[in-house]
């Protein structure tokens, strides 16, 4: 089926400060390189099919390429994100206004902090969140009651995986990969309950952001250095496509975060 993403170029992205531990701006990054590389993204998706739809970048948000933090839209419900560190603050009214331009009529400003799709990912019948790092539990509530869908609280431990989107990915609409070492005991067990057919990773595959993956559901977008987790994915029956995104890496990003999905 066809998707239909947002997307942000990088064209004023850089590391400058340090909001996570992947983040280390004496080190900086090539925005050159990182726009080479965001390019090739935007390209598989179109390849495979799928709509890309383009916001404009704004001076002054070096983090406004990863879209995926930009809002949750499920069933044409537009749930803004509320960023909680002060520098990417702005990226939550900007991606809001996108919408709100682009004719999405039920968009909803947040009130409880919430970093969109870095902590909810949606699957048929439910919404899985994170919150340990970023978005707020209170956010988790405020989402089921405007989405009308269930959404399942999992508690992250790992500050190297501080979005839920780097430590899980919904293979399609029923099941999900996953890094266990990111969730503490209690969510570990509601995992195993929800999906004992998930794709578990290793740390290694992880630690490369491996998970921070895009499906449609056949075709699985993928960090080039995540290996293993490539061969499950083909063991599964997955067309497995990977990209090279190790500049973005540098201010803690993948495929996933770069990529904001527009459901109805
Ligand atoms: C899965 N991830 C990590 C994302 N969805 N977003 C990347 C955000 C990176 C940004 N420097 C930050 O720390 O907010």
């Amino acid at each position: 089926m066809t998707r239909h993403y947002l997307m942000c170029r990088p064209d004023h992205f850089a590391v400058e400060y340090a909001i996570n531990p992947w983040m280390h701006p004496e080190a900086g990054a090539d925005r050159e390189v990182a726009i080479s590389q965001w390019e090739t993204l935007r390209s598989a998706y179109q390849e495979l099919g799928h709509r890309v739809s383009l916001i404009d970048p704004v001076e002054g948000l070096p983090d406004m390429v990863f879209a995926a933090n930009g809002a949750l839209v499920v069933g044409g419900r537009v749930y803004g994100a509320r960023f909680t560190h002060p520098q990417r603050a702005a990226e939550g009214p900007a991606y809001l206004d996108w919408f709100v331009d682009n004719g999405y009529e039920r968009a909803q400003e947040a009130t409880f902090t919430n970093e969109g799709e870095g902590d909810f990912l949606t699957l048929d019948h439910l919404v899985l969140a994170g919150t340990g790092f970023r978005t707020d539990i209170f956010a988790h509530k405020e989402a089921q009651e405007f989405l009308g869908r269930p959404v399942v609280t999992l508690q992250l431990v790992d500050p190297r995986f501080y979005h839920l989107d780097t430590a899980l990915f919904p293979l399609n609409g029923h099941n999900v990969a996953y890094f266990p070492g990111a969730f503490s005991p209690g969510s570990q067990e509601v995992l195993r309950a929800l999906f004992p057919d998930a794709i578990i990773a290793s740390e290694g595959d992880a630690s490369v952001l491996g998970l921070n993956a895009v499906s449609d559901g056949t075709n699985v977008v993928i960090n080039i250095e995540a290996a293993d987790l490539q061969l499950e994915l083909k063991r599964r029956g997955f067309e497995v496509i990977p990209v090279d995104l190790s500049e973005l890496r540098k201010a803690g990003g993948g495929p996933k975060c770069c990529t904001l999905e527009i459901r109805g």
